[in-house]
């Protein structure tokens, strides 16, 4: 039984239609040219637009779900945007936690991405990237497994935005383990490969339409992505890894 089903979704003349599932566990890549749909579809995902077709999340229509109860079993993180407001990061950290006593949770989370010197700086006065990991651990403290039983869905639109390669790589780490506890991350992204790389499922979107979407080797081909981007792609084997070169 997918975890969210998506019959037919359209938003206006700028998305769709778009038939797609999500399971519990899998990590799908979202990608496709600048104006595509991603964010889109995201926040229809997401529950937060509204539009044609029909989406189903864990088995109940999403335009049925309370926005409390929606809060405790998905989270999204919209693309970067600064604080508009002045807080301490423990203090706007605690604000995301829904339920019981997680402070250990939440300071490993804070170690692993690189915030425990941060944690009384107010978010205003955070480096973008360093606000980019504040709003990353609020939301994955929002559906952590261990805080939150109900968490089941991460949508992160660009989530690599700002981070330093250090940095996208302990994001790596901690959606994986999130995966590997059942949870469903959805993410666009613009770097082709790395999600060659790191995605289970691919979703490849050109002008609000799924050109392709399934394995990542299959929707990421030279061919696809012509058909995406215009551009001829080449794939090649290095040191076991497979590269996309987009020849000049
Ligand atoms: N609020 C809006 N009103 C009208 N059109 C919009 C609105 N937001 C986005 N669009 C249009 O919808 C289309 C899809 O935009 P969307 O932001 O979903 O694309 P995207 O794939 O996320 O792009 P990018 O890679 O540049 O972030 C674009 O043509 C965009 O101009």
């Amino acid at each position: 039984m997918p975890l969210l089903q998506l019959n037919d979704v359209a938003v206006a003349e700028r998305l769709g239609p778009i038939s797609a599932t999500v399971h519990a566990g899998e990590l799908i890549h979202l990608v496709g040219p600048n104006g595509a749909g991603k964010s889109t579809l995201l926040t229809r995902a997401a529950g937060l637009s509204s539009g044609g077709g029909q989406i189903t999340f864990v088995e109940r229509e999403l335009n049925d779900w309370q926005p409390t109860q929606l809060a405790r079993h998905r989270a999204y993180l919209s693309q970067q945007q600064m604080p508009p407001f002045s807080m301490p990061v423990w203090h706007y950290l605690q604000l995301h936690q829904t339920l019981g006593p997680t402070d250990t949770i939440m300071l490993d989370l804070v170690e692993t991405l690189g915030l425990t010197d941060k944690l009384t700086r107010s978010v205003n006065q955070l480096s973008g990237g360093e606000w980019q990991r504040v709003r990353l651990a609020a939301v994955v403290l929002q559906i952590h497994p261990e805080i939150n039983p109900q968490g089941r869905l991460l949508l992160l639109d660009e989530p690599m935005n700002s981070l330093d390669v250090a940095q996208q790589t302990a994001l790596d780490r901690i959606l994986v383990a999130l995966c590997e506890a059942g949870i469903a991350v959805v993410m666009s992204s613009h770097d082709l490969n790395h999600s060659l790389r790191h995605a289970h499922t691919v979703w490849l979107l050109r002008a609000g339409k799924m050109i392709a979407q399934g394995n990542r080797d299959e929707v990421l081909s030279p061919q696809h992505l012509a058909t995406a981007y215009n551009m001829h792609f080449r794939r090649l084997q290095i040191e076991g890894h497979s590269m996309l070169i987009a020849p000049l």
